[in-house]
């Protein structure tokens, strides 16, 4: 995932392969790493880890989407998925809420169990995505599945979904009447149209970049059901990259 951007002077790639089978191996499913190299002239500057970097930036996308697409009162939180996504995006939610509910599910009770004792009293290990979802304000699925589990009978209207997994265009993880049912924010168009199933497949329109709303031509609709869809992007990782070196040179 190559980058150069002229206004953050960043010139940055990424090389990110994922297999999803190595997560019942007990390996991570994503192996990432960075190169950055010096806008001005070329050379390398630093090659550097990107799991990490992967974690966090997609949980800080999804955290501005909600920021503004979600309902600013909202307290309950549901988490479908139980792995570093999921960890990631509770961190990052929960600096702009204070969430008195996190429901979990994931493919089994146990490991929804681990992530929920990792939070602490306010979550709970459900045994259904129905049960974990039906009482939410931001739900967020995090599966690598390839089919939908998230059905829009059991979304609460005016909640907002972060949708960041099916990340290929065979590949879903929303129901298409969620998808066509909401209004649909995406990370890049042009991303979408290439590589989202549920955008695809569910022929669901796209509202906006979460980039147009935080600019301002494009309205937060916070009121209505909203979804997130993210397939991550280059820019977010040679940012992310900067910010690290940056920390690297003042300490
Ligand atoms: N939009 C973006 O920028 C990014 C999206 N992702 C996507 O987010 C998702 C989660 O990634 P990680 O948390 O890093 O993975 P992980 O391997 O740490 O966790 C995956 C989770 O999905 C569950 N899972 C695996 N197969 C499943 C299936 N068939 N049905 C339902 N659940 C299943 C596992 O039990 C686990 O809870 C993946 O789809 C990944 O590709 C990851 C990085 C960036
Ligand atoms: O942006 C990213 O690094 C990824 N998106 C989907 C899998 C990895």
């Amino acid at each position: 995932m190559p980058c150069f951007s002229a206004h953050e002077h960043v010139l940055a790639t990424k090389l990110v392969a994922f297999y999803p089978t190595n997560y019942d191996k007990g390996i991570p499913t994503h192996m990432a790493t960075l190169m950055v190299f010096d806008p001005e002239n070329g050379s390398l500057k630093a090659i550097m880890d990107g799991e990490v970097i992967t974690n966090l930036r997609t949980a800080a996308a999804s955290a501005v989407a909600t920021k503004y697409l979600a309902n600013p009162k909202s307290q309950v939180l549901a988490i479908i998925g139980a792995g570093h996504q999921a960890r990631s995006h509770h961190q990052a939610l929960s600096t702009l809420f204070n969430f008195t509910e996190v429901n979990i599910y994931s493919r089994t009770l146990e490991s929804a169990e681990k992530l929920s004792q990792e939070i602490g009293s306010t979550a709970k290990a459900c045994s259904s995505v129905e049960e974990a979802v039906k009482r939410a304000d931001i739900i967020v699925t995090v599966t690598f599945s390839k089919v939908p589990v998230l059905f829009a009978k059991w979304v609460k209207p005016g909640a907002h979904v972060n949708a960041v997994g099916a990340c290929r265009p065979d590949w879903q993880e929303i129901d298409p009447d969620l998808m066509r049912g909401s209004v649909l924010y995406v990370d890049s168009r042009e991303g979408a149209m290439k590589e989202s199933g549920d955008v695809i497949l569910s022929k669901a329109e796209v509202y906006a970049e979460v980039g147009e709303v935080v600019n301002g031509t494009k309205q937060a609709f916070c009121e209505k059901t909203t979804v997130f869809k993210s397939l991550g992007m280059a820019v977010e990782d040679a940012v992310s990259a900067n910010l690290v070196l940056d920390k690297l040179r003042t300490t």
